[in-house]
């Protein structure tokens, strides 16, 4: 956990993923979930779904929004992109750490509220598959050298795995965001995730923010799910 988020509250600290097929099943989970929760990450399943617009409805009922939109194209495009992005009032925002896309959004939000996050390597990825993509080494390495290079840019945060979160908080010092996906409770199932850490060893680790999908909207009572997961992070914490 960093200085940058030391007064966050636990319940702050899960951001769940709203990856549902429309905005009427968003409004339904958002509203099951009440104040457990406030706030909520849009990816490409509702975001291309109008999910952009549903987001500016959150904002102003009081809820936070990372836009995972995951940005990666030439500079003037992701430059132009996050310009927009800032006007939704949104809190956070992914992009691929590549050195120019990085950049050009760190440009374009410079002033703003809006943090710039860095996607290292995927937390469905093992190192089967960072070789399959054509990097040398394994991915917590990659996860490192990313990690540097986007610190140098001036990075707001970085999306790794729990599992790199201790290793990079000496690196990264405490200024910059962890937020981490592939989080998964004791006993859930995995999915497609392969970096995996429970709510409570990812805060004890260093993570700053978890992002929790499946584990809370693909259950039958998504509601106390969220709550076990916001007393996990808060037991980690004290
Ligand atoms: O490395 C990454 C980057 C982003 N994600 C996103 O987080 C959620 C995780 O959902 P679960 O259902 O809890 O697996 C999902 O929206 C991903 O797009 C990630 O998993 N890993």
């Amino acid at each position: 956990m960093t200085a940058a988020s030391k007064n966050v509250s636990p319940r702050e600290r899960v951001i769940v993923a709203l990856d549902l097929p429309s905005v009427k099943d968003a409004q339904v989970l958002v509203k099951q979930l009440g104040d457990s929760i406030s706030f909520y990450k849009i990816g490409y399943q509702l975001g291309y779904a109008g999910g952009l617009d549903f987001a500016r409805e959150l904002i102003a009922d009081g809820k936070q929004i990372f836009f995972d939109l995951k940005l990666h194209d030439i500079g003037n495009t992701v430059n132009k992109g996050v310009e927009s992005i800032v006007k939704t009032g949104a809190t956070f925002l992914t992009v691929h750490a590549y050195p120019q896309t990085m950049k050009a959004a760190l440009d374009a939000s410079r002033g703003s509220p809006l943090k710039i996050l860095a996607v290292t390597i995927l937390t469905s990825y093992n190192d089967g598959d960072v070789t399959d993509a054509g990097y040398v080494g394994n991915a917590r390495q990659q996860v490192e050298r990313k990690s540097l290079q986007a610190c140098e840019l001036g990075i707001d945060g970085i999306v790794c795995s729990a599992e790199e979160s201790a290793m990079l908080r000496p690196l990264i010092g405490n200024d910059r965001l962890l937020v981490t996906p592939g989080i998964r409770p004791a006993g859930a199932d995995i999915g497609d995730q392969k970096r995996i850490m429970t709510p409570a060893a990812a805060i004890k680790a260093g993570s700053d923010y978890l992002v929790v999908g499946r584990p809370i909207t693909g259950v039958a009572d998504p509601k106390a799910s969220a709550d076990a997961i916001v007393r996990e992070v808060a037991q980690a914490t004290s």
